[in-house]
């Protein structure tokens, strides 16, 4: 890891059938803040890539450990939702019978559960179908890492998905970092966020040199998407609480 510009961190505990992401948060935590205290060590200024679960409160924590450390770069925490991104591409891409790398879908919001939106109404190309039709392939979305879970039977979760959902994610990384001048370098992720009132939240972000450049903020909405996000924020908001609280609690141990 030494003088390295990405850390990639997928260590942690994996979950089993029947488990919340959240309920690894008890193990997880401590395995994010001790990477990231000796990533802080070793390569200050590298970006942080958490695969970890549950991410929607694994991001947090990290953040309020290295804000109170003063290493903190909000441009440069990422939790990793890629995934999400490449199951929307996937399952839009079975229906339209197209190849999965030409549909564009931002999955926006967390990690977990309904926090994970994909944005149908942006798709490209277009999604048709009825609301029910809809409905179900945003469930199938949504419960894909579960589907994956249950599958396993206690054998771990999404591995070689995963590893070609960071593989793209870390790629578009290192392309930001080399600054293209002709290519828009644009990945979901979830980081901190200043687009809802939710203070963590994963939407399209325009990578560079430094990590984030821009965030494009939301895509637009249909009436539904509106009422989903509104329903995910309390959600996610609690996550986010007990993140920034375990990060207060955990500084000393970590340190
Ligand atoms: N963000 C996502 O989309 C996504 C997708 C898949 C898995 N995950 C998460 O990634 C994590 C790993 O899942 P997996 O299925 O690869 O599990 P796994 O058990 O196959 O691999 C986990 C690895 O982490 C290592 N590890 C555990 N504790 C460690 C520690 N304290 N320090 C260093 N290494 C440690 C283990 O030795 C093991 O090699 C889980 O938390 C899982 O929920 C996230
Ligand atoms: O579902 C899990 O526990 C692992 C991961 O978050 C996934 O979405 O596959």
């Amino acid at each position: 890891m030494d003088k390295a510009d990405i850390v990639v961190i997928p260590a942690g505990l994996p979950r089993k059938p029947g488990m919340k992401r959240e309920d690894l948060v008890g193990v997880n935590a401590s395995v994010a803040c001790e990477v990231a205290f000796a990533a802080r060590e070793v390569c200050p200024g590298a970006m942080l890539a958490f695969i970890t679960n549950p991410i929607n409160v694994i991001v947090p924590i990290v953040a309020t450990i290295l804000k109170a450390k003063g290493t903190y770069d909000p441009n440069r925490l990422f939790g990793v939702t890629t995934l999400d991104v490449v199951r929307a591409q996937t399952f839009v891409a079975d229906i339209l019978n197209v190849n999965p790398q030409k549909v564009k879908i931002p999955v926006i919001g967390g990690h977990t559960g309904r926090t994970i939106l994909p944005i149908l109404s942006q798709c490209d190309p277009p999604l048709k179908g009825t609301d029910k039709e809809r409905e179900a392939l945003i469930q199938r979305i949504q419960n894909a890492g579960t589907e994956v879970v249950n599958a396993k039977d206690g054998l771990g979760s999404a591995t070689l998905s995963m590893a070609y959902a960071a593989a793209q994610f870390v790629s578009s990384l290192i392309k930001g970092i080399k600054g293209s001048k002709d290519e828009c370098i644009v990945e979901c992720a979830y980081v901190e966020s200043d687009v809802t009132e939710a203070e963590f939240f994963a939407t399209p972000l325009i990578l560079g040199p430094q990590g984030v450049k821009e965030n494009t903020g939301l895509p637009d909405l249909d009436d539904d998407e509106r009422q989903a996000l509104d329903c995910m924020l309390p959600i996610l908001k609690e996550s986010i609480a007990k993140g920034i609280k375990l990060g207060e609690g955990m500084m000393s141990s970590c340190a």
